[in-house]
């Protein structure tokens, strides 16, 4: 099986071409292929399929081969797969992942995309809809007790369940410790991405991420987007932002007159190979 292995400032997927020929068992071959030592190494695998509804179908699965609904980083790199291997010549793309449709706009520098704007969509906030156990209709500075500790998060769904918390020291976050407890807390049905967040100033914010089945990784991109909607809701940044994260940033702009988020970055192949399912499962799993 082919694949190209890409990433979206730092966070790593590996991607395969289904547009002629579905994928059997996605959520297998993402844990295989994720294992950092004896797979491929990687925050999951995309698959890039055909669709009726948009040009491209994205399909995500994390490294613990659960699907993901949506993926920033990752629909940014589906752009530049299809684009750089002639599956398109188009530079205004739309792509359909868990049931919404996105529309990119591709930068093309030397006959390759360099650089993405995706439009994000309307950010969600009713706390049944994130989905989160809470009352209202959203979760702002709202408290939540984990590990006997009172955190103020603020809930947005960009498609996928995110909690976002502000704090300082970011950088000295255990973040290994405290974010599975978010992850699987009580009040998260589907569980949940939290993004950890330090306002440098009302345009520039630094985050870390502990993602829904793939841990902590370089980068997020509806993270970073449900982060500029939370700061631009508690007060602490204008609409349009960076987010810097470990990987890289990302420029994040909540669009007042159409209640879209706008998502640029950037988008980078690193290489291509051949893998075969079986000798990856014996490698992996030892049988
Ligand atoms: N872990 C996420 C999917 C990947 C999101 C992230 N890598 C991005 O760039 O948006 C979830 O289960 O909802």
């Amino acid at each position: 099986m082919k694949f190209t292995k890409m990433h979206g400032i730092g966070n790593d997927y590996v991607y395969m071409d289904c547009t002629k020929e579905r994928l059997e068992n996605p959520g297998e071959i993402a844990r295989l292929v994720s294992d950092r030592h004896k797979g491929i190494g990687s925050d999951g695998l995309i698959l890039i399929q055909s669709s009726e509804e948009a040009d491209f179908e994205m399909a995500m699965y994390n490294a613990d081969g659960s699907y993901g609904k949506m993926c920033g980083n990752g629909i940014r790199c589906v752009a530049k797969y299809v684009y750089d291997n002639g599956l398109t010549d188009q530079t205004e793309i739309s792509v359909i992942s868990g049931g919404a449709v996105k529309y990119l706009k591709l930068t093309v520098e030397d006959g390759k995309v360099q650089k993405v704007r995706v439009n994000m969509g309307e950010p969600i906030l009713k706390p049944d809809e994130i989905p989160v156990v809470g009352e209202g209709d959203k979760l702002v500075a709202a408290p939540i007790v984990v590990d006997n500790q009172v955190y103020e998060m603020t809930c947005v769904s960009m498609g996928n369940p995110h909690a976002v918390v502000f704090m300082n020291g970011v950088d000295d976050l255990k973040i290994e410790e405290i974010g599975p407890k978010f992850e699987r807390h009580e009040r998260f049905p589907d569980r949940v991405n939290t993004e950890f967040v330090e306002r440098m100033d009302h345009k520039n914010l630094k985050m870390r991420v502990w993602e829904r089945g793939s841990g902590e990784t370089m980068a997020c991109g509806t993270g970073a987007c449900a982060t500029a909607v939370a700061a631009i809701l508690n007060g602490y940044a204008e609409r349009e932002v960076t987010v810097h994260l470990l990987g890289g940033d990302l420029e994040i702009c909540w669009d007042e007159t159409d209640n879209c988020v706008y998502m640029t970055g950037p988008a980078a192949t690193a290489f291509t190979g051949e893998f075969d399912p079986e000798e990856l499962r014996k490698s992996v799993q030892g049988r």
